[in-house]
């Protein structure tokens, strides 16, 4: 098997590559820093040897409940939100077919819809409506176990589910995945008697797609989650402590792109030209916002689908202000074989790319792309990934879980804590007048 790859030669300009290599020091003291455990938020490290750490055992047992739901649902409800939803989101978009939900009758698979995400009233009403006569299973998903939004969307589906199945049958659907001890969803799951997954104290949300968090409803959805795993499992080995700066590609990464943030370059857009791909960028927006967004800090981290988004978004790209640079996912070859037919009348004026695969034309529109982009002023590193597969899912997950925490330390912040998230969730709370909040409430109301 290859390993994913790193390129940055399309960053250089801006910053040198002499400029990158005298980074090494400082790049090995937050990887050594890293490993020893003893920088901030170490209480959160628990990712760094995960995959490596995950036993046969637990992936059976995982597999094992998938299977469970997997025969008992024509459909399975993965509610959660931010770390407890994008990793299989992902995972499910990229592998599965793109219009899965059209398959109805040669299914293999049930299929995966996800709540608790938002606080839609439409959404949940629509789904809860889709559910009706389906025969359905349930995912309930927060490290927490306190979020509001999966929260709610909880209670009305499981009273759904017991309303429609009956409560014995329903405790049969159900799957809690949350903490060993603490929150609402281990009380309720406990009392419930609902399997249980743990999430483990040392894994924040957003490093959490490697536990049952991820494992759990990706396994339902069909995807082999043992290539998943052993594809983070290589690039654990590959961006480990042991191996040099120049050749270690977390470590590169993340030097290259606090070098460039350094040098004035503020938001970092990843890139995919393969649409199945939206969700990694949703995963990575969190991953990187959550870690290095704080303390008045932090590149901000934007996503774009292309060849779609350079007809929305391409002019901002190439001539808008000149604080941006690009993280671009390639894929080396597609899964599936489409040709451009050749067309007599050829009133398109296409037929010069007859007998093309669609793939190569994409080739060259990511090329084209990245070569207007570079003489645009933006910065152009690109990761390329051989194939959409689990394997090489599972070692981007963990290449760039890595570089964050290596990172995190050079930016100067502690990248394994979120304290601003927690704002709009008081205020939320004094506005519906939270018991315990009554304080905040009058304060907030007299702003409005
Ligand atoms: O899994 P949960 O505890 O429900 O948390 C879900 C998400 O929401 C929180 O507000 C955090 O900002 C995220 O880091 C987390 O992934």
């Amino acid at each position: 098997m290859k390993n994913i790859c790193l390129n940055f030669e399309k960053a250089l300009g801006v910053v040198s590559k002499e400029q990158i290599l005298t980074q090494e020091a400082t790049v090995n003291a937050c990887m050594d820093t890293l490993h020893k455990g003893n920088g901030a938020g170490n209480d959160f490290l628990g990712w760094l040897h995960l995959p490596s750490s995950i036993t046969d055992a637990e992936l059976t047992e995982i597999e094992n409940t998938a299977n469970v739901l997997r025969s008992k649902c024509e459909v399975v409800v993965a509610i959660g939100i931010g770390g407890s939803y994008l990793g299989t989101r992902a995972v499910v978009e990229a592998m599965n077919n793109s219009f899965d939900w059209l398959h109805a009758n040669d299914r293999k698979n049930p299929i995966l819809l996800y709540a608790g995400h938002n606080i839609g009233e439409d959404y949940l009403y629509e789904l809860s409506e889709v559910l009706k006569g389906k025969q359905f299973g349930i995912i309930n998903i927060s490290k927490s176990g306190t979020t509001t939004e999966p929260a709610i969307a909880f209670r009305i589906l499981k009273k759904q589910l017991e309303d429609a199945v009956g409560k014995e049958e329903a405790k049969h659907r159900i799957v809690a995945i949350t903490d060993a001890r603490k929150g609402a969803l281990r009380t309720l799951a406990d009392q419930e008697g609902y399997k249980t997954f743990v999430i483990p104290d040392n894994v924040g949300g957003r490093f959490s797609v490697l536990t049952p968090v991820g494992l759990l409803p990706i396994a339902v959805a069909g995807v082999n989650i043992r290539e998943l795993v052993a594809g983070a499992v290589a690039m654990e080995k590959a961006t480990d402590q042991s191996v040099p700066f120049a050749e270690n590609i977390s470590a590169q990464y993340a030097a290259v792109r606090n070098e460039l943030y350094k040098s004035g370059k503020k938001v970092e857009i990843l890139c995919n030209f393969h649409p199945k791909l939206h969700y990694i960028g949703e995963w990575w927006k969190q991953l990187y916002g959550e870690s290095e967004g704080k303390d008045g800090k932090g590149i901000y981290p934007a996503a774009v689908d292309l060849t779609t988004d350079l007809h929305s978004m391409g002019q901002w790209i190439q001539e808008g202000e000149r604080t941006i640079f690009e993280t671009v996912i390639s894929v080396e070859k597609a899964n599936h074989s489409v040709v451009v037919p050749t067309d007599e009348a050829n009133l398109d004026g296409l037929n010069f790319l007859a007998g093309k695969h669609v793939d190569e034309v994409n080739k060259m529109a990511e090329l084209g792309t990245q070569l207007a982009h570079v003489d645009g002023g933006v910065p152009n590193i690109k990761v390329t990934m051989p194939e959409v597969s689990p394997y090489y899912i599972g070692q981007l997950f963990y290449f760039f879980e890595k570089a964050c925490g290596i990172s995190g330390y050079i930016l100067g912040v502690n990248p394994f804590n979120q304290p601003g998230v927690e704002a709009y969730k008081k205020n939320m709370f004094a506005l519906l007048n939270k018991p315990g909040y009554e304080k905040e409430s009058e304060a907030i109301k007299s702003r409005l």
